[in-house]
């Protein structure tokens, strides 16, 4: 079997004397999914900010790659692709100027063809002119969503990427993730939809609001 590309043991956080994970482990094969799931304030989200380095948990190791997690190392910024909920984009740039942006910061080979495809594939060939405030909600998840795969990456970690996806749109996440892991990517991800884990998760691992 092949090595982990991500791996957590027993990882805690706490906000003031509120515990929201205690002791959580979860390995990522390459080609496999990983899906939290849980009710709101569960700690799904805080769980993937402690995998990608956002937040520090109190206790227990991530390590990505089988080196610990070093959200700087060039190693984990190559492999790595995150989309979490806060959308965070210039004001300034297009749609196809921000998955330009990305694909290539990341040195993605043959960026112009990749860029275009991925356009067509989420549905914003339309949009690909306009900016980033003139789309909507759902336009806007669909660039986010884009930006990872315009890249290089081995890790994706996603939080509830079905936000605000219309049916079409949750049907393409599917089979984009299921491509996904068939070449060999890592999956962790978040999500509040049965029909996203019944089609992805080899892992489902349940959290509990804290009480
Ligand atoms: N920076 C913070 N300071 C204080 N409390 C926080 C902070 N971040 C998260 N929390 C608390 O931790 C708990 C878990 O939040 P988290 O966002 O991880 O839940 P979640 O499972 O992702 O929920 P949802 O399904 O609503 O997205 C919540 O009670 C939240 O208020």
């Amino acid at each position: 079997m092949s090595e982990p590309v991500l791996t957590v043991r027993g990882i805690a956080r706490s906000f003031g004397d509120h515990r929201v994970l205690a002791d959580l482990d979860l390995e990522v094969r390459a080609g496999a999914a990983a899906v939290l799931v849980g009710p709101n304030g569960a700690g799904k989200s805080t769980a993937l900010r402690c995998i990608t380095g956002a937040d520090q948990p109190d206790a227990g190791t991530v390590e990505v790659l089988g080196e610990p997690l070093d959200e700087r190392s060039a190693t984990v910024r190559a492999a790595m692709a995150v989309v979490m909920d806060d959308l965070d984009f210039f004001p300034d740039l297009t749609v196809v100027e921000h998955l330009d942006l990305f694909a290539r910061a990341h040195r993605t080979p043959d960026a112009d063809d990749v860029v275009d495809d991925v356009l067509e594939e989420v549905g914003l060939i339309a949009q690909s002119g306009q900016l980033p405030a003139s789309l909507s909600s759902g336009q806007r998840r669909r660039l986010a969503l884009a930006s990872a795969f315009v890249r290089p990456r081995r890790l994706l970690v996603l939080d509830e990427p079905e936000q605000r996806l219309d049916q079409e749109g949750l049907a393409w996440l599917v089979d984009r993730l299921l491509a996904e892991k068939a070449a060999g990517l890592a999956i962790v991800l978040a999500s509040h939809s049965q029909v996203l884990v019944d089609a992805i998760a080899d892992d489902v691992v349940t959290l509990a609001r804290p009480t």
